[in-house]
């Protein structure tokens, strides 16, 4: 039976430093590292070794998924890489401290820019320092200037549906490196989650959550590999 393996990368350096991230690139800190060692030697010690790997265009969670494969010894098998497994992105925030924007702006404010499911946060300026769409890596892809959780699903779910269901249908046991935001599309395809929800579902970084499928890749489990 298929089986798919979600992991939300480790901690990276705009976690620890509490700021606004989405699309920007950055790296794991040494916590972030370990994490992700953790959880390959997890999959290692548990036998649940991924035969396929899928990740976004971000280094955090491109790091993650290497570092987990060379701990269970697993760093051959094929890799995609999709910008539409980015985490969404978090507009004219980006870059800002998550406690100084409460500061200014109020916690209801805020709390409505994290964790609504359909209003995006103020989107990011045209020239702004965090504008990416000039970035070699999304030539021909129309970068958002601003995403809400229902505006990420929204292409996380085609791309899961496309590049790996057909994968899945095979019967091989997936791996997905991705993003807080992006694992929540997933999760909430995957396991019926209504919109209200999904945004208090928190996916921490680094724990492997198991999905096993039946042939019509229907959820029949879901489990922290931690917890089995
Ligand atoms: O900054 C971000 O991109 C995300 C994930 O770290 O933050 P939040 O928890 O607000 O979704």
């Amino acid at each position: 039976m298929p089986r798919l393996i979600l992991i939300r990368h480790g901690q990276s350096e705009w976690n620890l430093a509490n700021r606004f991230t989405g699309w920007w690139d950055v790296g794991l800190t040494d916590k972030g590292i370990a994490e992700a060692q953790a959880a390959g030697r997890l999959l290692a010690v548990k036998g649940m070794l991924p035969t396929v790997a899928f990740t976004s265009y971000q280094t955090r969670a491109i790091k993650t998924l290497c570092l987990a494969l060379e701990q269970c010894d697993r760093l051959w098998i094929p890799e995609h890489k999709d910008w539409r497994l980015n985490e969404r992105h978090y507009g004219g925030l980006t870059g800002l401290d998550k406690q100084q924007t409460r500061d200014r702006h109020g916690d209801e404010q805020v709390h409505i820019w994290r964790r609504s499911f359909d209003t995006p946060p103020p989107p990011l300026e045209k020239g702004s320092e965090f504008d990416l769409s000039s970035d070699p890596r999304y030539a021909g892809v129309e970068v958002p200037d601003s995403e809400s959780l229902k505006d990420t699903i929204a292409r996380v779910l085609p791309y899961y549906r496309e590049a790996i269901e057909p994968v899945l249908r095979q019967g091989e046991t997936v791996i997905i490196s991705a993003h807080g935001n992006s694992l929540r599309a997933l999760v909430k395809h995957l396991s019926g989650i209504s919109d209200d929800e999904i945004t208090g579902l928190e996916i921490p970084t680094g724990q492997p959550i198991v999905y096993e499928l039946d042939d019509d890749l229907a959820a029949t489990d879901r489990y922290y590999l931690s917890e089995r």
